[in-house]
């Protein structure tokens, strides 16, 4: 159906709005962190994905980096695997990581490039192992309880931490249509593979690629205080506070470390933004009321 005239006047005012910011991030790279928490709802799946198109060809770089915990944790529980957490971290053993390349490398990566192919762009999944771009090595977790003077080290498995990452691959998509979807798996020089915290891959890829913006979608409104207050512009010396006193938890943990991480290493700002929320991505990108929590270069001095 045509539309109105008063609707197409308002349509195209929109379009006319959205002018300075296409301007401002045209030719700029935009990590988005896509949190399996996030990609419940079918709807919101599909408009994220016309996100993502709509980014691509208004000439913005996104790269996107998925995640998946509850569709790990329903593939376990079907197999009746019990999921089980250190500091955000999933403890990871052979099996487990199995699993984990199964869900994320495929159903998950897959389902994604699925989602933006539907919406008419072109993605190309990859895992780190691809071309090996993400090297990897095991991730202690370091755990201290009052009585111990200095933190223990935790070995949870086949969870690794990123070491390196090997931009060309990216640059190679960068100058094409393509847009990649990276499931957050690495590799060591001995072809082992490693479960890694999609938070902590966006995080580097961004420090990597030097992203204008990190954005992580998650299935909360930010990072919030105890009374439940949308906390934004923080310091490291202030997280450091809200993660000893136990504001600051779970899967919050990697979230906030690596946004922290990113934006000392140069990225300019990290965005921790409420992915249940209906094209959240165009919502943080088009307008200047900053939804969710903000960590930005300007915040950490
Ligand atoms: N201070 C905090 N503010 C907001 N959420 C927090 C906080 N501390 C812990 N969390 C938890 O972190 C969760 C987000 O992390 P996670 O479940 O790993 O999401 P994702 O799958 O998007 O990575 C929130 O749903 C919440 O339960
Ligand atoms: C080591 C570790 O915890 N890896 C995560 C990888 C997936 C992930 O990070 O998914 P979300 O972003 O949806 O939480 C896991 O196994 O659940």
């Amino acid at each position: 159906m045509p539309l109105s005239r008063d609707s197409a006047l308002e349509t195209a005012n929109v379009l006319s709005e959205s002018l300075p910011y296409i301007q401002r991030f045209a030719g700029k790279t935009l990590v988005i962190k896509y949190g399996g928490n996030a990609m419940t709802d079918k709807a919101l799946q599909a408009g994220f994905a016309r996100d993502i198109v709509l980014m691509k060809l208004i000439g913005i770089n996104p790269i996107v980096i998925h995640g998946g915990g509850p569709q790990i944790g329903q593939m376990l529980s079907d197999l009746n695997i019990e999921s089980k957490f250190i500091n955000g971290m999933r403890v990871t053993d052979s099996r487990t990581m199995e699993i984990v390349e199964m869900v994320l490398g495929g159903q998950v990566n897959k389902g994604i490039v699925d989602l933006i192919s539907r919406a008419g762009g072109k993605a190309i999944g990859l895992t780190g192992k691809d071309s090996g771009f993400i090297q990897a090595k095991k991730l202690f977790v370091k755990h201290q309880s009052e009585s111990m003077d200095t933190p223990e080290q935790i070995d949870i498995g086949h969870v690794g931490e990123v070491v390196s990452i090997d931009t060309s691959v990216l640059k190679v998509l960068e100058n094409s249509d393509l847009i990649p979807v990276i499931a957050p798996i690495g590799v060591d020089s001995e072809g082992n593979s490693y479960n890694i915290n999609a938070d902590l891959v966006a995080g580097k890829v961004a420090e990597a690629v030097n992203a204008e913006k990190l954005i992580l979608l998650t299935n909360i409104a930010g990072l919030q205080d105890k009374a439940g207050n949308v906390l934004t512009g923080l310091s490291t010396l202030e997280v450091d506070a809200l993660i000893a006193d136990g504001t600051i938890y779970g899967g919050m943990l990697p979230k906030i470390s690596c946004a922290l991480s990113a934006v000392n290493a140069g990225v300019t700002s990290a965005h921790i933004i409420d992915g249940r929320v209906p094209h959240a991505t165009l919502l943080e990108i088009f307008t200047d009321a900053g939804v969710g929590t903000l960590i930005s270069n300007s915040s950490q001095t």
